[in-house]
């Protein structure tokens, strides 16, 4: 069952001459619940308002966009964020950054952090759980704000190209500790990235946007098994396939994106 569905959707923003500009248009899509899909597009083509689209904090302009079955008006319930820019708190400890979800969902304080103290292990982060945030490597914090995601036990996970700061290794290992963490969960999983690589290498779907104003250009499947190890996955034949035929479609989009770039910078 489709938990996210697009149908149509377009958003307008209003633009500085007083013409509104459309960031998105026509967008259908949907996701199921357990499914894991990749977003990828030319840079600044709207990859970003399609998740605020999808989580509540943009309305569409026009066209549909449901959340488990019910239109969105607000905020839904169940869903999860991860950012580029993380939402760990400086003058907190790894524990209580992780508690701070529970907490606000209305646990006591000792019921909060034990259930912090799970996902703390689970990120690997146990012998860490007194550290405060500037105590910790760039890679450390992406896995408190992992676990800071993954401790409400989202339904939908909304990830806007959360690793994209790392070193390529970091950055790595974080693919595939999500992979290991989110097989357990069931969420439906939107995954937006400029990186094709990832893409394929996480997701069971990839969905290719047009350059700006955004629409689906195409859908792929992802035909690699799980669990995956992602820098292992890299180097078979079907996922050089997958990407030569996805590469195919996106650089054209990528190549019309710095043509109008560099039409507007002359
Ligand atoms: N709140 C807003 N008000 C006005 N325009 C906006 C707003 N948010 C986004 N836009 C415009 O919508 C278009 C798409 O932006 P968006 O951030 O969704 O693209 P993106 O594909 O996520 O970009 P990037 O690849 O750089 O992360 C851009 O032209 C942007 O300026």
């Amino acid at each position: 069952m489709s938990v996210i569905s697009l149908r149509n959707a377009t958003k307008r923003f209003p633009g500085t001459g007083g013409e509104p500009h459309t960031a998105v248009r026509d967008l259908t899509f949907t996701v199921d619940a357990g499914e894991f899909v990749a977003v990828v597009g030319p840079t600044g083509c709207g990859k970003s308002t399609t998740l605020s689209l999808v989580s509540g904090l943009e309305p569409a302009s026009s066209g549909e966009v449901d959340v488990n079955g019910e239109p969105v008006r607000g905020i839904p319930d169940g869903v999860g964020y991860m950012f580029q820019s993380d939402a760990v708190l400086p003058w907190r400890s790894v524990l209580d950054n992780v508690a701070a979800g529970p907490r606000f969902r209305g646990l006591g304080k000792q019921q909060a952090r034990e259930k912090a103290m799970v996902w703390v292990e689970r990120v690997g982060l146990a012998a860490f759980a007194k550290y405060y945030p500037h105590q910790l490597s760039g890679g450390m914090r992406k896995r408190v704000a992992l676990a800071q995601t993954l401790v409400n036990e989202p339904k939908i996970m909304l990830m806007d190209e959360p690793f994209s700061a790392l070193d390529v290794q970091t950055r790595a290992l974080m693919q595939d500790e999500l992979l290991r963490l989110w097989a357990g969960t069931g969420a439906a999983v939107i995954f937006v990235t400029h990186d094709l690589e990832e893409a394929i290498a996480l997701a069971d779907r990839v969905v290719v946007m047009t350059s700006s104003p955004a629409t689906v250009k195409a859908i792929f499947d992802v035909p690699l098994p799980r669990p995956r190890d992602v820098e292992e996955i890299r180097l078979t034949p079907e996922f050089v396939a997958a990407y030569r035929e996805i590469w195919d479609t996106l650089r054209e989009e990528v190549a019309r994106a710095r043509a109008e770039a560099m039409g507007r910078a002359s």
